[in-house]
Formats: C-alpha cells, sequence, structure tokens
C-alpha cells in the first residue's frame, strides 16, 4: 500500500508539557482518514507539525515518502479551525492573493476560482468584503481557498463547524469528491456521524498518546461483543422476556404488552452458539427480527478513552 503520510516517533511538548507522546502512523494514499481524540489529546498539535508550523521535538513526518521539507507547504491544503481570512480584503482579490501565495499564476487562479465559485453558487460574492458574508459563507471561501492548489493531502480541522445542514452536505459532497480524484484527506473532528459516513480509516489520540488505529472497518470488527437485537412476536411480552436465559443478558428495549413486539438485546457468552440461540428464540415466539450490533465509531470512542483513563 502507498502511504501519502507517515509520522514517525512523533513528540512534541511546550514546556514540561506532552503534546505528543511517540505517535507512528501511516495515511493511505487515497483515504479519509479520521483523527479522533478528546479535546486536549494533541490532535491539533500533530496536525501543526504536519503543516510545518511547528516542529516535532523527536520524530519524522514523510510525505509522500520523503522527509518533510518547505516545498511540501504546496502539496497540503490545511483548513485550521480557527479561520484566518482578512475580513476588510474583498473575497475575490483576497483567494487570488492566496492562491498565488500557494504557487498558482494569476491567471490560473482566476480561471480555478471561477469554476469553485460556479459550483458552490457564490459567483455574486467576488466584489464583497469578508467582514459582509456571514460564518457559513466565509468557510466556503476557506474551503475553495485550501483546495485549490489541488494539494495530493488535504487536512481538514471541524470542515462542518458553522455549516447549516445542507451547506455541510455539500461539502462533504466535495471532500468525498476530491478523494475519488485523487487527493487523500486527514480530517478531525468531534462529530462521529461524519467519520461513520465519510472515513474508512481512523486513528484514535488520547492524552498525547495514539491509542487506536486502522481500518474502520477492522477496527469494527475488533470491538464487536456478539451483542445482537432481538424482537420476537408473542402473546405475553412480559412472561416471555422472562424466559430468555439469564446467561444471554437479555436487556430489555422494548415491551408492548399483550399480542405484541418484544424487542430486546442479548450479548452471548463465548460457549454459546448461534444456532443454539435461534433455537431458543424461535422456541420463545415468532423470531421477526434477529441482527449483530455492530459498535459505532461513538461507542468505540467512549470505550476506547474510558480504557485508558
Ligand atoms: N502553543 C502551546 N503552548 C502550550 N501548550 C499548548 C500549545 N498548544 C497546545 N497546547 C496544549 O497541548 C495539549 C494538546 O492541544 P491540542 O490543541 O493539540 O489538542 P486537540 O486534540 O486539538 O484538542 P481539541 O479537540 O480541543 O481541539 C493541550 O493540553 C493544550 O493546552
Amino acid at each position: 500500500m502507498e502511504y501519502t503520510l507517515e509520522a514517525r516517533g512523533i513528540t512534541k511538548t511546550y514546556g514540561d508539557y506532552t503534546a505528543i507522546s511517540d505517535v507512528t502512523l501511516k495515511v493511505p494514499k487515497g483515504s479519509i482518514f479520521g483523527l479522533l481524540g478528546p479535546n486536549g489529546a494533541g490532535k491539533t498539535s500533530l496536525i501543526r507539525i504536519i503543516n510545518q508550523i511547528t516542529m516535532p521535538d523527536e520524530g519524522q513526518v514523510l510525505l509522500n515518502g520523503e522527509p518533510l521539507h518547505p516545498k511540501h507547504i504546496a502539496d497540503i491544503g490545511y483548513m485550521p479551525e480557527e479561520r484566518g481570512l482578512y475580513k476588510t480584503m474583498k473575497v475575490g482579490e483576497q483567494c487570488i492573493y492566496l492562491a498565488q501565495l500557494k504557487g498558482l499564476s494569476k491567471r490560473e487562479a482566476k480561471a480555478r476560482l471561477q469554476y469553485w465559485f460556479d459550483r458552490l453558487g457564490i459567483e455574486g460574492w467576488w466584489n464583497k468584503k469578508l467582514q459582509e458574508l456571514s460564518k457559513g459563507m466565509a468557510q466556503k471561501i476557506q474551503f475553495i481557498v485550501t483546495v485549490l492548489h489541488e494539494p495530493s493531502l488535504l487536512i481538514f480541522d471541524e470542515p462542518f463547524s458553522g455549516f447549516d445542514p445542507v451547506n455541510a452536505d455539500l461539502i462533504k459532497d466535495e471532500i468525498i469528491n476530491l478523494r475519488d480524484q485523487g487527493a487523500t484527506i486527514i480530517f478531525s473532528t468531534h462529530r462521529m456521524e461524519s467519520v461513520e459516513e465519510m472515513c474508512d480509516h481512523i486513528a484514535l489520540i488520547n492524552k498525547s498518546h495514539l491509542v487506536l488505529e486502522g481500518k474502520l472497518n477492522e477496527v469494527k470488527q475488533r470491538f464487536r461483543s456478539r451483542s445482537y437485537a432481538v424482537s420476537l412476536i408473542t402473546n405475553d411480552a412480559q412472561s416471555t422476556f422472562e424466559k430468555v436465559p439469564t446467561d444471554l443478558q437479555p436487556q430489555s428495549t422494548q415491551l408492548k404488552g399483550l399480542d405484541s413486539t418484544l424487542d430486546f438485546t442479548i450479548q452471548l457468552p463465548e460457549e454459546v452458539t448461534l444456532p443454539s440461540v435461534l433455537n431458543v428464540l424461535t422456541s420463545l415466539g415468532e423470531l421477526v427480527h434477529f441482527s449483530e450490533i455492530i459498535p459505532s465509531v461513538n461507542d468505540i470512542f467512549i470505550q476506547t478513552v474510558r480504557n485508558h483513563g
């Protein structure tokens, strides 16, 4: 597998405080990689190192196989959570200026900006000053400025904060589109449903340490707990529920009374097989639903952070 980014043994301290401890991770080319962790875990510190805003105390970052070098600034697009745009400058002028800083000619910048303004339906904003735009509107500009020079690595810090649901969806689709065109995306967010929807890889940093990393579906496999959701139609929900063997740790989610559906969850002990459980359940009533409960990213996040206290 090819990796766009590799961090090897990164440590970063601020005075006596260690913000990143010996973090090693690999971001596969063409992936959408979720960088997760509680507040203050060290995510932004790592992102700032990748962007060469600060230097690590120890370790090395490789971009497309090469040690990070000032020339790589043009290969990375970074949308920080604190959006840094000039308030009194006109939108069009500002975008051209920032694009030129990333190495585009004025002509090329104008052509690409036209494309993006069109695409995001903001043609009318060109001559407005940034201070005249709402937060979400300014964020669209920031998004365009981040992706305009077509870098191989895009880093978004909370890309959806400040967007209404329609615009958040629009930006989500644009991010997926950029990935489909070959970019690698790192995105840091506390919105677990976005991770669930978009990421194929995740890494979780807790208290400066990397505590979890991998393909999202493989991480989910690791967290499977033999839990199942069950629905039975029975004559008497309460007494049926009482007949479910206690070693299955039944937990009722809904008892709807007579002639109705009984919904509950079970957790299979190691030695119990699926066919034997299905036998028991079908003997209790009409089994209308039986499915494994796959842990959500939210569950995985909470469980992992708890375990690393
Ligand atoms: N320039 C700095 N000087 C001193 N301490 C800092 C500095 N930048 C960050 N820190 C500290 O390093 C730790 C990690 O901060 P960082 O911003 O990397 O966290 P984060 O994971 O991005 O958090 P959040 O989810 O809240 O954005 C925090 O305890 C923070 O106070």
